[in-house]
């Protein structure tokens, strides 16, 4: 099966990374971008083949991903639709904020389309996707794009309805765990460590709490607020830390952050 994607950016990067990671055929993937340079630098890291154009990589390829940013999308469906309008081709889209019914509407025809929220993370084979089903793609078009996402992490086929939190929570939440881990770091520079060893230290710290959430939750439901309950001792560090921060709001903060990304997310489409 040939794997097409236009747009060789973040997104494309951290999927081809992970997926050719994780044993997908480097020889099946093809590759356009619009500059003419990310794409053979991708391909020729990995292994994939670069084209010099979007017609020509939907030509060849069975399964189309659109990894260009959300407003190059409708030119791009627009380009290719002489080579996907027999609807024989699965067109996959990356896109934030780009509805189903939008995508379908833009090809004009009866495509099959799947649209999919990953994330970054996906280089490294951790990425939490979303995947949901257009009008015209079959259950089957669905199993072709999980075996594509799993390679690079989890996956929760969900109602075109939740993508907008979806892609705040999953998509664009890893910037904002950046961020947190960066803000971390400076408070511990500002304690004297130095800024490798404080973002070292943090991250890990991340990383485990993460691993014990998930591992928590399954073994016995498990809440992050029962776990919270496990590390504030009595009249002790962490409790005075955590009330310290939600005086000054952190709850309504990272509340704020996801809502303002469901909105911004709404008026992509
Ligand atoms: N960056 C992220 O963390 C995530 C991004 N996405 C989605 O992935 C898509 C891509 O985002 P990024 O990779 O961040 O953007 P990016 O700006 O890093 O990459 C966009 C790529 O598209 C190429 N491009 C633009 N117009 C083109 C055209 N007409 N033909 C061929 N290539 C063209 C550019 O040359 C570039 O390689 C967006 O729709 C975004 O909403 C989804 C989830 C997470
Ligand atoms: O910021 C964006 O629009 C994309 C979607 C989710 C993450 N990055």
């Amino acid at each position: 099966m040939k794997i097409g994607f236009i747009g060789a950016g973040n997104m494309v990067r951290a999927i081809v990374r992970g997926a050719v990671a994780a044993g997908l055929e480097a020889n099946e993937i093809y590759l356009t971008d619009k500059s003419g340079k990310s794409a053979p630098a991708l391909a020729g890291e990995v292994g994939a083949h670069a084209l010099a154009d979007n017609r020509e990589l939907a030509q060849t390829a069975d399964i189309i991903v659109l990894g260009v940013k959300p407003h190059a999308v409708a030119d791009v469906l627009k380009e290719i639709t002489p080579e996907i309008s027999d609807g024989t081709k699965l067109v996959i889209s990356l896109a934030a904020g780009k509805n189903l019914a939008s995508l379908q509407q833009a090809t004009e025809s009866n495509v099959p389309i799947v649209r999919v929220m990953p994330n970054v993370n996906a280089a490294i084979g951790e990425s939490m996707t979303g995947i949901a089903r257009g009008s015209a793609a079959s259950s089957k078009h669905v199993e072709m794009t999980k075996k594509i996402m799993v390679s690079v992490g989890r996956c929760l086929v969900i109602d075109e309805a939740h993508f907008p939190i979806f892609s705040a929570l999953a998509g664009c939440s890893p910037a904002w765990m950046y961020q947190i881990v960066d803000d971390f770091a400076r408070a511990g520079v500002n304690h004297g460590l130095t800024k490798q060893q404080a973002v070292a230290i943090v991250a890990q710290a991340m990383l485990g709490s993460a691993q014990m959430i998930l591992d928590e939750a399954a073994a016995d439901g498990a809440t992050p607020a029962n776990l919270i309950d496990r590390v504030t001792s009595p009249g002790g560090t962490t409790i005075a830390g955590l009330l310290a921060a939600q005086q000054s709001g952190l709850s309504t903060v990272l509340g704020l952050a996801v809502d303002a990304a469901v909105a911004r997310d709404g008026e992509l489409g």
